[in-house]
C-alpha cells in the first residue's frame, strides 16, 4: 500500500526575519483561540498591544539564531522529514506547519488531489496541550471540511510516555550525562496556569499544592501538560540512572502577565548559580526541533543570565532533531496511529 501518507506537523515560524513578517506570524499564532483563550473582541485588544513591540523584539531574536537555509525549526523539520522517508513505507511523507508555510490547508489540499485517502495526522509535541496539539487537529479538520476532502486521519497521540520517544531522548542526552557537569534542568515551553486548569477533569486538581502534577493520577495525566512534563522528567532520568537532586525541571518561554506554570526557568537559572552549580545541562523535552525558544532563549539569553548569577557553562543539549533514532522512533509511533473517529 502505498496512498496512506504520513504528515508532519510542527507549529511553524516567521517567513523572514524581517520586522513585517515576524509581525504577521505572531498575528496568526496569537490570534488563535487555542492559544490565548479569551474571547475575540479581548484577544484582539490584548494581540494588537502585544504586536505593538514584541516583532522588533523577537525580530532581532529570529535574527540572532537564523541560518542561510531559513529557521532552525523549519530547516531542522525539512531534515527529519526527508530521514522519515527512508521510514514510512505507506505512501509519501510531508510536512507542514500550524502557522506560517507550509501551511496545513496547502499541504492536505495537495495529498488529496493526488488521490490520498489516508493520512497519519502527526502533531510533533511529546506533551498534550490544546495550545498544540488540539489546534493542529482542528485546523486540519477545518481543511478538510471546508475543502471537501476526502481524507481519513489517523492521528498520532501525545507520545510522552512511550518507550520508543523516552529511549531516543535518553540516547540524545547520554554523551552529555557522561562527561561531567553539575546539574540537569530540563526546560520545558509553559503554559498559562488558566490552559491547565479549564482542562482538569477532577476541577481540584491543578495547583492544589507545589507537588500536584508529581503524584498525577491516570485521569489527571491523560490531560495535564505540567503533569506529563513531569512525567518524562521521572522516566528519562531513571533511564540514564540520575540520582535526585541532580536534576530538575522548569518551565520557559513566559509571555504576557497572567501567572504561567512554575518553577520558572529563569528563576531556576538563577539559584542553581547561586546554589554553587558551575556546569549546567540544559535540555528542552518540549521541543522535538531546536528553534528559537532553545537556541536564543536558553543556548543564548539563559547562558548568560546563568553566568552572570555566578555559574560557569551552560550547556544546551540539542533537540531530537533530525536523529536516526528518533526517525525510527517516529515511525513506530506513527505507525501504530489510531484512526480517528
Ligand atoms: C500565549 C502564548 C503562548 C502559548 C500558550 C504557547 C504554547 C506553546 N508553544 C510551544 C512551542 C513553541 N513556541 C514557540 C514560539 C513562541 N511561543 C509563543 C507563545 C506561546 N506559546 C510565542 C510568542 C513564540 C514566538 C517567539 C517569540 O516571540 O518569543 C516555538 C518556536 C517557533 C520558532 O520559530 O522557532 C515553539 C516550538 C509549545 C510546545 C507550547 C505549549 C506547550
Ligand atoms: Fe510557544
Ligand atoms: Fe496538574
Amino acid at each position: 500500500m502505498t496512498d496512506h501518507a504520513l504528515l508532519l506537523v510542527n507549529l511553524g515560524s516567521p517567513a523572514s526575519t524581517s520586522v513585517a513578517d515576524v509581525r504577521s506570524y505572531l498575528n496568526q499564532f496569537l490570534m488563535d483561540p487555542y492559544v490565548i483563550d479569551l474571547p475575540w473582541p479581548v484577544r484582539r485588544l490584548l494581540v494588537s498591544l502585544i504586536l505593538i513591540k514584541r516583532p522588533e523584539q523577537s525580530a532581532h531574536a529570529y535574527a540572532s539564531i537564523w541560518w542561510d537555509e531559513g529557521s532552525p525549526l523549519v530547516v531542522l523539520s525539512r531534515r527529519l522529514q526527508q530521514q522519515m522517508t527512508a521510514q514510512w513505507t505507506q505512501g509519501p511523507v510531508e510536512l507542514a506547519m500550524r502557522y506560517g508555510e507550509p501551511s496545513l490547508e496547502t499541504t492536505l489540499t495537495r495529498l488529496a488531489a493526488q488521490g490520498i485517502q489516508n493520512v497519519t495526522l502527526a502533531p510533533l509535541y511529546p506533551q498534550f496541550a490544546d495550545s498544540t496539539v488540539t489546534t493542529v487537529i482542528e485546523e486540519a479538520r477545518r481543511v478538510v471540511r471546508d475543502k471537501k476532502l476526502n481524507v481519513q486521519f489517523s492521528i498520532l497521540q501525545p507520545f510522552y510516555d512511550q518507550a520508543e520517544y523516552l529511549d531516543a531522548l535518553a540516547a540524545s542526552a547520554r554523551p552529555y550525562i557522561e562527561e561531567h557537569y553539575d546539574h540537569l534542568l530540563l526546560s520545558f515551553h509553559g503554559l498559562p496556569e488558566g490552559h491547565l486548569k479549564k482542562l482538569d477533569p477532577t476541577g481540584a486538581h491543578c495547583f492544589k499544592d507545589a507537588d500536584c502534577c508529581k503524584n498525577a493520577s491516570p485521569e489527571v495525566l491523560a490531560t495535564c501538560y505540567r503533569a506529563q512534563c513531569f512525567s518524562v522528567a521521572r522516566d528519562f532520568a531513571e533511564r540514564l540512572g540520575l540520582p535526585d537532586g541532580k536534576w530538575s525541571v522548569a518551565f520557559q518561554s513566559r509571555l504576557g502577565r497572567a501567572k504561567w506554570i512554575e518553577p520558572y526557568t529563569e528563576a531556576r537559572l538563577e539559584a542553581l548559580a547561586q546554589q554553587g552549580v558551575k556546569k549546567l545541562l540544559v535540555m528542552c523535552p518540549a521541543f522535538v526541533a531546536d528553534c528559537i525558544e532553545t537556541l536564543e532563549e536558553i543556548g543564548d539569553r539563559g547562558s548568560e543570565q546563568f553566568r552572570e548569577a555566578g555559574g560557569e557553562e551552560l550547556v544546551l543539549v540539542p533537540c531530537l532533531n533530525d536523529s536516526e533514532q528518533w526517525a525510527v522512533a517516529l515511525n513506530a509511533l506513527c505507525e501504530r496511529a489510531p484512526v480517528a473517529l
